[in-house]
């Protein structure tokens, strides 16, 4: 039988796979007219969904780790000052206690966050907080979160965000060009996006929850990833409705789709309102069933979160100790 910390230990072993950036194709509107979803079977398939209590103790410990570093650990407040955004890349470096750590038998291991995720204003200051660590900085740009400033404007905050080090770039769509069907638009708005990028990896935010459907969605999610988005991200964490099962069912399976016809993997992020263990593991269940292991990987799932680490510590710390472990114990996260 396994040993519990080789358990714990091999949710991490795991390498990515090699796989080429998404250089997208051109935009295919007979595909769009075919794609559709089926609201019910979404729904039967989300409520055969696995409840977190199915996998106990070392297992669940060993998701909630490798959830863990695929986290974009997120501030995105009005309210947000650089020693906040300073704070938050300590967290992000050291996200678990040493004792902890060495509790779960990983203290010799370096465990990180996905990403530190901030607006453009304070991506200098966390990367020059994050230097040495190699986690990157997302940024998100284009008038985030309504995506209604001018077109140029978007283009050049996406510019002042990679000079400032931003390996990563969460855009958001504008959502009429979906609410009326105006497909070319999306895809020529994503195009300019990934362009003004460069190098950056560029993660297209949907708002999914102002798409009205499920079907504006899935098309949504075809038309990025045509355009070239690395991934695609379900909602700015603003909206009143975010990552919902269903939502992510759908989007994924588009991830599904375009890598059949196409070859190229796509990552997928769901964000908003993820702040509980039992959240994450429904997402991580979706994507490995779906899309199967690399999907669970940080270069290919990020999850985007303001409070879900805490509850990850809480759990981890439950695990270890077999003792209530209150919030207050795990303050930023
Ligand atoms: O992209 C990340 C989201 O804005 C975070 O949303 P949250 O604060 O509900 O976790």
């Amino acid at each position: 039988m396994m040993q519990p910390e080789t358990q714990v230990r091999n949710a991490l072993v795991q390498q990515p796979i090699a796989h080429g950036r998404n250089a997208g194709m051109p935009l295919d509107l007979e595909w769009l007219a075919q794609t559709r979803v089926n609201q019910s079977a979404t729904d039967r398939r989300v409520a055969s969904l696995p409840g977190r209590r199915s996998v106990k103790k070392d297992a669940q410990a060993a998701w909630l780790l490798k959830a863990l570093t695929c986290i974009d650990l997120t501030t995105l407040s009005g309210d947000d000052t650089s020693g906040r955004v300073r704070r938050l890349c300590a967290k992000a470096a050291q996200p678990l206690s040493p004792a902890l750590q060495d509790a779960l038998g990983m203290g010799d291991r370096r465990l990180t966050t996905g990403a530190v995720c901030v607006y453009h204003r304070f991506v200098a200051t966390a990367v020059e907080a994050l230097a040495g660590t190699g986690i990157p900085v997302a940024a998100v740009s284009t008038g985030f979160p309504a995506g209604l400033a001018p077109h140029d404007v978007k283009l050049r905050e996406i510019a002042a965000s990679v000079a400032d080090g931003a390996a990563e770039i969460d855009i958001v769509i504008t959502r009429e060009h979906v609410l009326t069907g105006n497909w070319q638009a999306l895809y020529d708005e994503m195009r300019d996006f990934r362009a003004a990028c460069g190098d950056a990896h560029v993660k297209a935010i949907l708002a999914t929850g102002e798409l009205k459907t499920l079907r504006n969605v899935a098309q949504a999610s075809l038309v990025c990833m045509m355009a070239g988005a690395d991934f695609i991200k379900t909602s700015t964490g603003k909206e009143a409705v975010n990552a919902t099962p269903a939502v992510t069912l759908t989007m994924i399976r588009t991830i599904r789709d375009y890598h059949d016809r196409t070859g190229y993997r796509v990552g997928y992020k769901p964000a908003g309102g993820i702040a509980t263990t039992k959240d994450v593991l429904m997402q991580q269940f979706l994507m490995k069933e779906e899309l199967g292991r690399p999907w669970l990987e940080p270069d290919l799932f990020r999850i985007g979160a303001s409070s879900l680490l805490a509850d990850i510590e809480r759990q981890l710390e439950t695990h270890v100790t077999g003792g209530y472990s209150a919030f207050n114990r795990h303050p930023i996260g």
